[in-house]
């Protein structure tokens, strides 16, 4: 096929129109035309723009260079290949949608960082625009996005990223997380709901002032929706490249299902809760995310001052907190627990950490952190190796731009590929290898690195990356010193092999949590 795609396409260069014209005066019938203008058709659909970086040569009509990509449905492996065919940068085709990667920790940074105004945009896509419609955080660009990310940050930064009452909440859902966990008595079970739904709670306390019991219909149903909605993104993305298909019968993509749970997470969650606030509105008394968001819309209101802090984003932005404050953490603390699995000598050295430092007569707190090493080596080192955002959402430019020689069209959907810089054996060594020691010196104290960046960096950088890290080592910690963690069969042990949606989540397993 592809060969006899590069002999159309060097035909196509060496033909200019008088050729045509003149074939079309003297000889020619009109099935000779019909030829042409169907081959000219395909190349015109094939043709890319001029100066973009290098990629498989043939974009196919409608599915793109799709079928020439490698790596067993892994984009990991796939986007390794195509870095090592045609360098840092280069370009592909999803069908008819052009996408760049850029790879490396320097070029990256080069793009993210210090040309940050250009590449902090969040390109137009299908999926997203029907789902957020260009407002809230995470899929918002321009003064919008900028209104609600300094928002989020300055409100979450005073409930206390990083200070004691956010932290005595945390240790609250862990404790109803832990007792749970004992009640199973030692028996092996999947813990990945319930994992989801105490993560969940700490987002609902930041957003809500409250935690959901874990039994609770409604928040049972919503957590089951929103685990559903990353699961399916694979099949509903491709509606991004060819968004027509939605209109084959049934609902092959789980397009239809995504927006049902989407409306429903609305209807039954989020709504009401607004309704709620702004109803009892008490300015003050302004505890959790959504008081404050009311006091700073009357505060605007009240001001006449032009702002994106308003009901057209209050409901988006509280859904993106959750969207991206749930399956993350829950994923990276289900990769955790099966790395350690794997691997329980690490564990053991964890365990003995946590009674060093803290003994068993008290919970683990942010105090102690810094006092255990090793605890956040491991840490560092599931979050290098799960990778779990991959290439991080997509980024894109407002302009025309030249980097590194090669053009990048306006509106092109650009990926800061994460897995080049985390999975890149010339940064760590051996890449592939599970080995916390690497984020440790030779005095056994945290080395920070450079290229360590599973939240990405520059303008767009995780906003949630504070909270991540507290809610990871509070888990883990509390986790470890009250549960040996071993697997069903040691001969048989869960697949580090993971699947690909929105994260990268490991396959599903039990685990015999044993009370030390
Ligand atoms: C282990 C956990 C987490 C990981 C690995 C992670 C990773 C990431 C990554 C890679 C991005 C994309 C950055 C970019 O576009 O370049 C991101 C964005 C974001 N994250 Fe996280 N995240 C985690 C947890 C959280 C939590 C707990 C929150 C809760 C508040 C959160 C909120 C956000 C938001 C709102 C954005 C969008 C930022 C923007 O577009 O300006 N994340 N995260």
């Amino acid at each position: 096929m592809a060969g006899i795609l590069t002999r159309l396409q060097d035909i196509f260069q060496n033909i200019n129109l008088d050729v045509i014209k003149e074939l079309c005066k003297n000889t020619v019938n009109f099935r000779t035309v019909l030829v042409f203008g169907v081959c000219i058709g395909i190349w015109l659909l094939m043709r890319k723009p001029r100066g973009i970086p290098p990629g498989p040569r043939f974009a196919l009509p409608i599915v793109g260079d799709v079928l020439f990509l490698g790596g067993e449905g892994d984009i990991r492996v796939a986007t390794r290949q195509l870095r090592k065919q045609y360098g840092d940068i280069f370009s592909v085709y999803f069908g008819p949608t052009l996408y760049i990667y850029i790879n490396g920790y320097d070029l990256i940074k080069e793009a993210l960082v210090k040309r940050a105004d250009v590449f902090s945009s969040r390109p137009s896509m299908f999926i997203s625009d029907v789902l957020a419609g260009k407002k809230g955080i995470i899929f918002s660009s321009g003064k919008l996005w900028k209104d609600q990310r300094k928002f989020a940050l300055e409100t979450l930064r005073e409930f206390g990223f990083g200070r004691t009452v956010l932290e005595d909440r945390i240790l609250e859902e862990i404790g109803y997380f832990v007792e749970v966990i004992g009640q199973h008595n030692g028996k092996a079970f999947n813990m990945r709901r319930l994992i989801q739904a105490s993560v969940s709670n700490v987002i609902s306390f930041i957003v809500y002032g409250q935690r959901f019991d874990y039994g609770d219909p409604v928040f049972k149903d919503f957590v089951e929706k929103l685990e559903e909605n990353f699961a399916v993104s694979g099949f509903v993305g491709l509606l991004n490249f060819l968004p027509i298909l939605r209109f084959l019968p049934g609902d092959l993509f789980k397009f239809k299902r995504t927006i049902r749970n989407n409306q429903e997470f609305d209807k039954n969650i989020i709504e009401p809760s607004v309704k709620d606030h702004l109803k009892n509105y008490d300015e003050n008394n302004t505890n959790d995310f959504i008081s404050c968001y009311i006091k700073e819309m009357k505060r605007v209101e009240q001001n006449g001052e032009e702002s994106n802090i308003n009901k057209a984003n209050i409901i988006r932005t509280i859904k993106d907190l959750f969207i991206a404050g749930t399956d993350t953490t829950a994923t990276t603390i289900q990769w955790m627990i099966l790395y350690l699995l794997h691997n329980p000598s690490v564990q053991a050295r964890c365990y003995k950490e946590i009674q060093d430092v803290v003994g068993s007569g008290r919970l683990p707190s942010m105090a102690d952190r810094p006092n255990m090493p090793y605890i956040q080596a491991v840490l560092h080192e599931v979050l290098r190796i799960a990778n779990i955002a991959i290439a991080g959402p997509p980024h894109t430019v407002d302009e025309d731009v030249i980097f590194h020689g090669y053009v990048i069209p306006k509106h092109t959907v650009v990926f800061a590929n994460l897995d080049s810089v985390l999975a890149d054996d010339k940064v760590w060594g051996d890449a592939g290898v599970f080995r916390p020691e690497r984020f440790l010196d030779e005095n056994g104290q945290l080395v920070k690195r450079e290229e360590f960046i599973p939240f990405s960096i520059g303008r767009r950088v995780c906003l949630g990356e504070s909270l991540a890290k507290m809610e990871l080592f509070l888990f883990m910690t509390t986790l470890i010193q009250r549960f040996e963690l071993k697997p069903v069969d040691p001969e048989n042990l869960p697949t580090l092999k993971g699947v690909f949606g929105i994260t990268h989540t490991p396959t599903q397993y039990e685990v015999i949590a044993a009370p030390r």
